[in-house]
């Protein structure tokens, strides 16, 4: 049990300091990124490297660029500056064939889930199946089945989106994503919209997940119980700086960080 602290050198209700798995090496590398829109700069010079197998956590307050730097790593917003390459190729110079056989090997959760309101939580799954793969029909069902038994919702396959409750989307939403088993998982505001309960049990299954399939998730949140529980390591965005201003365990920069924003960030929620 690498890293744990003992029980008594923990905050109240603050669980064990997870694991430290033996991280591999570096699938995603962003070097020197910069996102504009018009003249709106929202951040410049932004590096990090994600490890394979990591729960990567962005953070920062309303408006810094967390979504941006999410879509910028998977194809969605070009970088005005810098490069970002995912599974060591760079997502911005690869075209064609290249470009969708890469951008199949993530998976995406949006903040609202994205489940087709017509379709039962099994077909939203089976659907990527159907449009990515040759799998016969009864191989995408079973594999879809499967997926939704990952995230504890076998019993809610039949049910459509409108009969479920909003825990549930959102694990029908990870469900769907795992659906093409992608190596990097992203997430965006997870936990939006959900009570602290549901919430604290979406952050478990992220964990669980992580560590049973070693996916690497890469999410992007400013809850902050579920930065602690689930978060390997983070990097911070701040609006003000226009750029990161933080990067390491969170635990690290909630108890020793010297600069006043990440200090306020972390005490002001924490308390
Ligand atoms: N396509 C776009 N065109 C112009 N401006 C944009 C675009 N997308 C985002 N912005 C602006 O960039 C800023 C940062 O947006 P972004 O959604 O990345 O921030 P965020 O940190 O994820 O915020 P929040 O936590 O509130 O979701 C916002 O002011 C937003 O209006």
């Amino acid at each position: 049990m690498t890293g744990d602290a003992p029980a008594l050198l923990r905050r109240p209700g603050e669980a064990a300091k997870p694991e430290a798995p033996a991280f591999g090496p570096a699938v995603i590398v962003a070097e020197h990124l910069t996102a504009r829109f018009g003249t709106n700069t929202l951040f410049r010079d932004v590096s990090f490297a994600v490890k394979r197998g990591e729960v990567f956590v962005i953070l920062g307050g309303s408006g810094c660029g967390k979504s941006t730097l999410l879509k910028l790593m998977i194809g969605l917003v070009p970088p005005a500056e810098g490069t970002v390459s995912i599974l060591g190729t760079d997502v911005w110079s690869t075209e064609g064939e290249a470009r969708l056989g890469l951008l199949k090997r993530i998976g995406v959760m949006w903040q609202q889930g994205a489940l087709f309101g017509s379709q039962t939580l099994l077909e939203n799954v089976i659907m990527p199946l159907a449009e990515h793969t040759t799998l016969p029909p009864a191989a995408r069902e079973e594999v879809a089945r499967a997926k939704l038994g990952l995230v504890g919702l076998s019993e809610a396959a039949s049910r459509l989106p409108s009969e479920v409750s909003g825990g549930m989307l959102k694990r029908a939403g990870i469900a769907r994503a795992l659906a093409l088993d992608p190596a990097i998982l992203f997430l965006d505001e997870p936990s939006a919209g959900l009570d602290p309960i549901t919430s604290a049990g979406l952050d478990e299954l992220i964990r669980d997940l992580s560590r049973s399939l070693g996916t690497t998730f890469v999410v992007v949140t400013h809850e902050l119980a579920s930065i602690l529980a689930i978060g390997d390591r983070c990097i911070m965005l701040d609006r003000e700086a226009k750029g990161m201003i933080a990067e390491g365990d969170p635990r690290d920069l909630r108890d020793h960080s010297t600069h006043p924003t990440v200090r306020a960030f972390f005490r002001r929620e924490a308390a």
